[in-house]
């Protein structure tokens, strides 16, 4: 059954949405040890990129929770039915840095919802644009995209394979259900696909557990962290196409000009999982 998503998302204008929080150094302690590092920062230093992934986590209600158990309902996500959520990519953009310990705002807001046609069917894009400030000070602006499908049985096949351009660092890593529920855990993220086998494959037809989004992005920005110490200017992403338990993959990065690294996730087997620009 087609669904034809632009009517039901017409009259869709989510409010704005403001929440503070603090920079734990707990998270930054626990992600940490998922990488299997000592901790990276503490109260006062400054939080690597995108690690402020670990904070303004939500914790709904059980009873809030969808057949997915991502949110049944929440400012940002889409009015389509039997909604089916990845994420898809960002932009981060670094005028300030964020430190540890110290109490953060963040204003929230829907930037941009667009209806496209995919290889797996119609999908909905949704950009929340953020903006976070600590002492009244803007640090960081990110938009993070968001696709959304309806229903089973969509999922794009994986691409050809493909040769990967080798980096100047790379760093093997495989996921494992362990990884995948400890990164869930530090992020509060009840969504199925990353825990429940049966589901992820009976409902929504993935060949297996489907590994975070952002947990392949941290490592891609992990790379960079390991080899350089300037600060970011910007980061973008793109996951373009899911990475599953048992794959094996490279993390790869390299300088592809004198401020810019260029960062991928790699199939062992061939095949980009996902991709990252950062500029200094
Ligand atoms: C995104 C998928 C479905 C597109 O699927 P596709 O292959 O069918 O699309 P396409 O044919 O490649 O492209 C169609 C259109 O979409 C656009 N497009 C294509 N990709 C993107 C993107 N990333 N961002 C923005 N736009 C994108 C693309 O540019 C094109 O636009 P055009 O018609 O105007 O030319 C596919 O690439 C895919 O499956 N990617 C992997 C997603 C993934 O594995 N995410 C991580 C796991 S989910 C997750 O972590 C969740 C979490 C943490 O639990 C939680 O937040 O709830």
């Amino acid at each position: 059954m087609t669904v034809s998503f632009s009517s039901t998302l017409d009259n869709w204008r989510p409010q704005a949405q403001t929440d503070y929080d603090v920079v734990s150094p707990d998270a930054v302690k626990a992600f940490s040890a998922l990488l299997n590092v000592a901790p990276v920062a503490g109260p006062g230093d400054t939080l690597p990129p995108l690690w402020h992934w670990l904070s303004f986590l939500a914790w709904p209600c059980q009873d809030e929770l969808g057949t997915d158990g991502h949110p049944a309902a929440g400012p940002f996500l889409p009015p389509i039915p039997d909604r089916r959520r990845m994420f898809a990519g960002g932009r981060v953009q670094y005028p300030g840095i964020l430190r540890v310990g110290d109490k953060v705002r963040r204003l929230s807001s829907l930037k941009d919802c667009v209806v496209k046609r995919g290889r797996s069917g119609e999908l909905v894009f949704v950009t929340v644009r953020s903006e976070f400030r600590q002492g009244g000070e803007l640090r960081v602006v990110e938009e993070l995209d968001y696709v959304y499908r309806s229903g089973k049985g969509g999922v794009a096949r994986q691409r050809p394979e493909s040769p990967a351009s080798s980096g100047t660092w790379e760093m093997p890593h495989s996921f494992d259900a362990l990884e995948l529920f400890m990164f869930s855990a530090l992020t509060a993220n009840t969504h199925r696909i990353h825990y429940d086998a049966d589901y992820a494959t009976a409902i929504e037809g993935y060949p297996d557990l489907v590994v975070q989004g952002p947990l392949q992005v941290l490592l891609m920005a992990e790379l960079v962290r390991r080899h350089t110490t300037r600060p970011l200017a910007s980061v973008d992403f793109r996951l373009h196409q899911p990475t599953f338990t048992g794959d094996t993959v490279v993390v790869r990065g390299r300088h592809t000009g004198p401020d810019v690294i260029q960062a991928s996730v790699d199939r062992a087997s061939g095949g980009r999982q996902a991709s990252m620009k950062v500029t200094f």
